[in-house]
């Protein structure tokens, strides 16, 4: 058995193929930049009004101007204006030829073709966007690595880039072994249970922004599981197993990793939930084989797999999704192994939640994610900062 950080290390030395692909901004959300990307055209491309008024030229102590005609946004056919001459402006709108200021709207009596102000509503370069404030053409605006939030969107339309390069997350098959386990809306038989594993797997791929996804059911039978991988091994990046790893005489994971010539990378943690946890490697692709209890299932997801994922589509952050936060109580651990427990963040500290064993999925109802205890910790005082891991 290996500690949970040697597992860690084993897994961040990986190198995951890059799916690479040039996706539309639009379609790129929850993506990492694979190049940095610098902006088309001087933004703004030209000096605009910042509200809706009168352009003018600054000349001091003026307090009264001529308005000679208009500018809307969009327009390009703009009059020329001289000292004492003002045009009718909107937000947006380019700056007339000869103008340098603006004076919003609700600073001004209009009269016939005339404005009235307070001179010190006229202030010199006032609610003017000058050319080129936001950024000028070639200055790098979002540096490779960057996470594609809406607002990296927001900017890069701005400065005119379409398309940008990312790398995408690997295509996942789920393979769920076990002869008892019953689909959602069939009535249980004697000895079965509910698929929990699958719809949890699936809906968090999805949340990872991942689309590529097969779940298949194979039964506790030697040939169908070995045959399962082999098939999923083919056209699929990632396989996620659950169940079916521990030594039991009906569990055929491990010899079907075997027999497909996958090389493992380790098999067995010191861990509490999920130690039987395996994982291997075949000519770039991953093979994880989650324990099959829920617990451990979102438990290893969430510490291996999902790291792997964001690795795949990488993300600078992969490995460092936790937070050090205060334990609001004593706890004792009893064994020697690390520990991931269910827990939830009130009044920003974590919260032990009861009903640890794996099978028992109530707290996953209420938890914000798993909190982890270090191996060689037996007793955590209240208030010591704990490793929190959300969801
Ligand atoms: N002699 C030993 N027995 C076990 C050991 C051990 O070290 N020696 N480890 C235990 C631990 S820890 C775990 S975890 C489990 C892992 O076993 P498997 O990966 O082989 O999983 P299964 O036996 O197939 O299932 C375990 C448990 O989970 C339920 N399950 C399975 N799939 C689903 C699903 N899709 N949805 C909901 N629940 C599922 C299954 O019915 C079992 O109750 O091994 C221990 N045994
Ligand atoms: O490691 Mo198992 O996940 O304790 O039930």
């Amino acid at each position: 058995m290996i500690s949970v950080s040697e597992a860690k290390s084993i897994l961040q030395k990986l190198n995951l193929p890059n799916r690479a692909v040039s996706l539309p901004i639009s379609l790129a959300i929850g993506h990492f930049l694979a190049q940095s990307l610098s902006s088309k055209i001087d933004v703004p491309s030209f000096d605009n009004s910042a509200m809706d008024g009168y352009a003018f030229a600054w000349e001091e102590g003026i307090d009264r101007l001529e308005v000679m005609g208009e500018a809307a946004a969009g327009s390009s056919d703009l009059p020329k204006i001289e000292k004492g001459q003002a045009v009718r402006i909107f937000t947006g709108a380019p700056l007339p030829a000869g103008a340098d200021s603006v004076i919003m709207q609700e600073k001004v009596k209009r009269v016939g073709d005339f404005i009235q102000f307070k001179p010190e509503d006229a202030t010199q370069g006032n609610h003017v966007r000058y050319r080129g404030t936001q950024c000028r053409q070639g200055e790098v605006v979002a540096e490779a690595g960057a996470k594609i939030t809406p607002g990296l969107v927001s900017l890069l339309a701005s400065v005119g880039v379409n398309e940008v390069l990312v790398s995408l997350a690997p295509k996942v098959a789920i393979i769920i072994t076990g002869n008892e386990i019953q689909e959602l809306g069939k009535p249980l038989e004697p000895g079965q249970i509910y698929n929990a594993n699958g719809p949890a797997l699936e809906s968090w791929l999805k949340n990872l922004g991942i689309s590529e996804i097969q779940q298949i059911k194979v039964q506790d039978q030697k040939e169908a599981v070995v045959e399962a991988l082999s098939q999923t091994l083919e056209e699929y990046d990632l396989v996620i197993f659950t169940g079916g790893i521990s030594v039991g005489d009906y569990d055929f994971v491990k010899i079907a990793v075997e027999e497909n010539g996958v090389r493992q990378l380790f098999y067995k943690l010191k861990q509490r939930p999920g130690k039987p946890l395996y994982a291997g490697e075949k000519e770039g692709k991953i093979v994880f084989a989650l324990p099959g209890n829920p617990g451990s299932v979102l438990s290893c997801f969430l510490q291996y797999v999902k790291p792997v994922i964001q690795s795949w589509k990488r993300d600078p952050e992969a490995w460092n999704y936790f937070k050090n936060l205060p334990l609001s109580q004593d706890f004792e651990k009893k064994i020697p192994l690390t520990q991931f427990l269910k827990a939830r963040i009130q009044n920003g500290k974590v919260q032990v939640l009861q009903g640890q064993e794996s099978f028992n999925l109530i707290a996953f109802g209420l938890a914000d994610g798993f909190v982890e205890i270090l191996e060689e910790s037996s007793y955590v005082e209240a208030g010591r900062l704990v490793r929190f891991y959300p969801w």
